[in-house]
């Protein structure tokens, strides 16, 4: 079957977008990973599928596939894409646009300046939605938020590592480093995401605070391994900064393949992100059957 497709980046985090707004392809988790391959199918961190509103009050549903063909609740820099997709396609008008994910629903906004900013909805924070077993753990409390609980998360490392965890709709976990560059990205990621206490997986943030208003993230994403930028990774950070007493409400989030800018007013609040969306180019391609 060929099908059509847009290849769009949001600060390196790529996508393949496909338009189901006018009927379902029928795809497979085999098709998602063929897409995503970087050898054999397309390219893609994760491949975006573009559906029609699915209530009153919300224009689209937009659904989520990691490179590895798995569905997923929430992609951050995929929400901005979408919103600069739905435009430059004729398929909205509008410069806010409301999208049924998953896990609930966003708000991305186009703005002049040509970048999206989005509505991310609240972080969570209670284990059990994380999710996060923590039983049998001896949580150690820090930050000046009250009593928020960094986990000991047993690695193959000598020491068990500190991490925040914190969901966007999807788990993250976050962990602070001296420097980015130097952080064992791709063997402290894996084995942190192998930890059984992540009963759903997880995306590993490694976070270097450079100020109360700039840091800089590594992610090793679930489904995918690293990534330029993770959208979602960005918000779960600085959530876990801002409530461990180190950041301000606003923040530029340095990543690999360019600038996230993220918003929080604290606990009942959203998180706002910011940031670029890109066309790269359009396409067709043969599915294997
Ligand atoms: N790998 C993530 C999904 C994509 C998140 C990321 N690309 C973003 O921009 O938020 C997960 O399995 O939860």
């Amino acid at each position: 079957m060929r099908i059509q497709f847009t290849k769009m980046q949001g600060a390196g985090n790529d996508f393949v977008v496909l338009d189901e707004t006018k009927g379902r392809l029928g795809l497979t988790s085999a098709h998602y990973r063929f897409l995503g391959d970087r050898h054999f199918g397309v390219g893609a961190d994760q491949i975006l599928t573009v559906r029609p509103s699915p209530a009153e009050g919300i224009d689209f549903e937009y659904v989520i596939h990691n490179a590895d063909g798995n569905e997923v609740e929430q992609c951050g820099n995929g929400s901005r894409c979408f919103a600069r997709f739905v435009r430059d396609q004729g398929l909205t008008g509008k410069d806010r646009i409301r999208v049924k994910t998953m896990k609930g629903v966003i708000e991305p906004l186009l703005t002049p300046d040509g970048r999206v900013t989005v509505d991310m909805g609240e972080p969570v924070f209670n284990p059990a939605d994380i999710p996060f077993d923590e039983s049998g753990l001896s949580l150690q409390a820090m930050g000046s938020w009250g009593n928020w609980p960094l986990a000991p998360v047993e690695s193959a490392q000598a020491a068990p590592l500190l991490v925040a965890t914190v969901s966007m709709g999807n788990p993250h976990a976050v962990t602070l480093v001296a420097d980015v560059d130097a952080a064992p990205v791709a063997t402290l990621g894996p084995q942190v995401q192998a930890n059984p206490r992540f009963t759903q997986g997880v995306n590993v943030g490694f976070l270097q605070v450079v100020s109360r208003s700039q840091v800089r993230l590594r992610v090793y994403e679930r489904g995918v391994g690293e990534t330029l930028a993770c959208g979602t990774g960005a918000c779960a950070a600085v959530v876990a900064g801002i409530r461990l007493g180190l950041l301000d409400a606003r923040v530029d989030v340095q990543t690999r393949g360019g600038m996230l800018t993220i918003a929080w007013d604290g606990m009942g609040a959203s998180v706002f992100m910011t940031g670029p969306a890109t066309t790269v180019f359009r396409g067709e391609i043969d599915l294997p059957e």
